[in-house]
């Protein structure tokens, strides 16, 4: 464990559990006291017994009862308090690390495989990570223990004092142990990843049908059995080395305090030494081995600690910053002139770019559909247009205003989305809907109103409770839904801000039997013809059907390169073969007049 991240392990148990980590420390220091002089008690006893000093005798005794009773009574709520502080300090973490997470605007920060990885092991090793003040003040209250019986050894004769350093060395391997122990875990993480996926995928309720049909239970299990041997081989191969010289370590120490309680024997044989003196030594030699395994099982479980710290710190890091801009231009109320793309391009992560400078004009109050073949950048231009990802060149400006500039909360509360890749809410059908505007989480009506835009909702009016029926799969008494029904509850969520600037709608029909979707494209259509005269909402309809086309006043072709062709239906038709094609192909496969050309 690198020095840097041990204060920082403190401070985390100081900020989570202020009063436990207090407690912790007084009542360990007591225990670390009381569990190394009692042996002086016990010296008393036996040399009083000896020497027929009956006063000598009961000053032992309640010497050795005092401190005995105060030592353990101090260790068992030493430990009470250690498991009180780890799970405030695991709270806390946790409370963090998913805050920080759900209020990161720059989505690009929360993907990418260091991010998966770092925030595995964070979520992983949180207990390991929570436990780490307990773990440091274990290590402290066995330094003071260590010292307290080099105290204690001391009185008897003075060179003994140093027999503890004698346990230097097998903690000091008991680290290397430990460090290479995890670095061949963290090694082995990709494998292990891939091991627990095997694992949940094997068990999924939702993969079980599939899995069946194409009989890949058994399969995934092999492999899963391949990737778990070959880590525990690994794991084995890399750790042999450091744990014969963990042994040998500890067979150093067991041969100096051996030495030391030998070297007492002659001593008390030559009368340099009393029995009782004796008995002492042999007691505290017990009890140092019992303080050097647990300052070594402290130290070995501080380097775990610190490697999850590094992530934990790494993620933290990840979130800090940039946050909130100083003044921010306030959003406008309505659009006036309109959004233009100006040279936009974007890649994910190192990747080819899905957006290859794109410019275009879109007035104020439009309905655009946005077309492309899979892959084309339709569902990237939603996002950019929503400021969850910036643009990784180029710019989009909003009546002239970069977007970019714009509060990240305010943007988003002047927009309404609904995504390609919608979430489904394990709440009630009708919050599934009232999360699109927070303070009408539970306005029935509003509710009910939104999800007509697909048709009459005779589906929510026969579940158990209508829209206050829990929906998913883990809420007691849950109905689970069809995938088009998941579908309407996210086009309705869509459509519960009022007057939003963008309304952004990706693929609403993928899922929709056809009279649905041709409500919901009729909806849009009405809608976006409304919003136009009051607030200038520009309405963006991503759709691979393309006679919806026909209805849009600007139609965006995105092509396979990362660019784009805007303008009426017509014009498209005329100036891009490939539209042509695909719009001849697909008015043909759906029997489509020639009039709607
Ligand atoms: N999160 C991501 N990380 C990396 N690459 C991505 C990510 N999302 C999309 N891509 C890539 O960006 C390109 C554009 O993807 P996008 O989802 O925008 O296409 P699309 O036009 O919406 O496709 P579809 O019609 O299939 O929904 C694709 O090549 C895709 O592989």
């Amino acid at each position: 464990m690198r020095r840097a991240v041990w204060p920082r392990v403190l401070a985390l148990g100081f900020r989570a559990a202020p009063r436990h980590m207090v407690a912790a420390l007084v009542v360990w220091i007591v225990g670390a006291f009381a569990m190394s002089a009692y042996a002086v008690g016990f010296q008393q006893i036996v040399d009083g017994y000896l020497e027929h000093d009956d006063a000598e005798v009961m000053r032992g005794a309640v010497l050795t009862a005092v401190l005995f009773s105060v030592g353990w009574t101090v260790t068992v709520l030493a430990a009470n308090i250690g498991f009180g502080l780890s799970d405030h300090v695991a709270l806390r973490l946790l409370e963090q690390v998913a805050h920080a997470a759900a209020t990161e605007p720059r989505l690009r920060r929360l993907e990418g495989a260091e991010y998966r990885r770092r925030l595995g092991a964070v979520r992983d090793g949180r207990v390991l990570l929570a436990a780490g003040p307990r773990h440091l003040l274990a290590l402290f209250q066995a330094v003071l223990r260590a010292l307290g019986i080099a105290l204690v050894l001391g009185l008897v004769y003075p060179p003994l004092a140093a027999l503890p350093l004698a346990a230097v060395l097998p903690v000091a391997l008991e680290r290397v142990a430990a460090r290479a122990r995890t670095a061949a875990e963290r090694d082995l993480a990709a494998d292990r990843t891939t091991a627990t996926a095997l694992l949940d995928l094997a068990a999924s309720p939702t993969a079980a049908a599939e899995l069946r049909v194409h009989g890949l239970g058994a399969e995934l299990l092999r492999r899963h059995r391949a990737v778990a041997d070959r880590g525990v081989a690994a794991l084995r191969r890399r750790t042999a080395r450091p744990t014969v010289l963990r042994s040998a370590g500890w067979a150093v120490y067991a041969a100096v305090f051996t030495a030391g309680l030998g070297l007492v024997v002659v001593r008390a044989a030559d009368h340099q030494a009393s029995v009782g003196q004796l008995l002492m030594v042999a007691a505290v030699v017990r009890r140092s081995q019992l303080v050097s395994g647990q300052a070594a099982a402290a130290l070995g479980r501080l380097v775990s600690v610190g490697d999850v710290m590094r992530d934990y710190l790494w993620l933290r890091g990840r979130f800090a910053g940039e946050r909130a801009p100083g003044t921010a231009p306030p959003v406008p109320s309505r659009i006036v002139h309109g959004l233009d793309l100006d040279g936009v391009g974007f890649a994910y992560d190192d990747g080819p770019p899905a957006l290859d400078g794109v410019t275009l004009h879109v007035p104020a109050g439009s309905l655009v559909v946005l077309i492309g073949e899979n892959g084309a950048g339709k569902s990237t231009l939603v996002k950019l247009l929503t400021g969850v990802y910036a643009p990784t060149r180029g710019r989009i400006l909003l009546d002239g205003a970069d977007i970019a500039g714009f509060a990240r909360d305010d943007w988003h509360a002047a927009i309404a989305v609904t995504f390609q890749d919608f979430v489904r809410y394990e709440l009630t059908a009708g919050q599934n809907i009232g999360v699109g505007d927070l303070p009408r989480l539970d306005d029935a009506p509003a509710a009910w109103d939104a999800l007509r835009s697909c048709g009459d909702g005779a589906w929510a009016r026969g579940l158990p409770d209508g829209l206050d029926t829990p929906v998913g799969r883990t809420l007691p008494g849950a109905v689970d839904l069809s995938g088009g029904q998941w579908q309407q509850l996210a086009i309705a969520r869509g459509r519960l801000r009022d007057r939003p600037l963008l309304h952004l709608v990706d693929e609403p029909g993928a899922g929709l039997d056809p009279a649905a979707e041709e409500a919901v494209v009729g909806h849009y259509v009405r809608d976006a013809r409304r919003r136009a005269a009051a607030t200038g909402t520009i309405t963006v309809l991503v759709t691979h059907r393309m006679t919806t086309a026909v209805r849009a006043d600007l139609v965006v072709f995105l092509d396979a390169a990362g660019g784009a062709l805007a303008g009426a239906h017509a014009d498209l038709l005329a100036a891009s073969p490939r539209y042509a094609e695909l719009f001849t192909a697909q008015a043909a496969a759906y029997h489509v007049g020639e009039g709607t050309r």
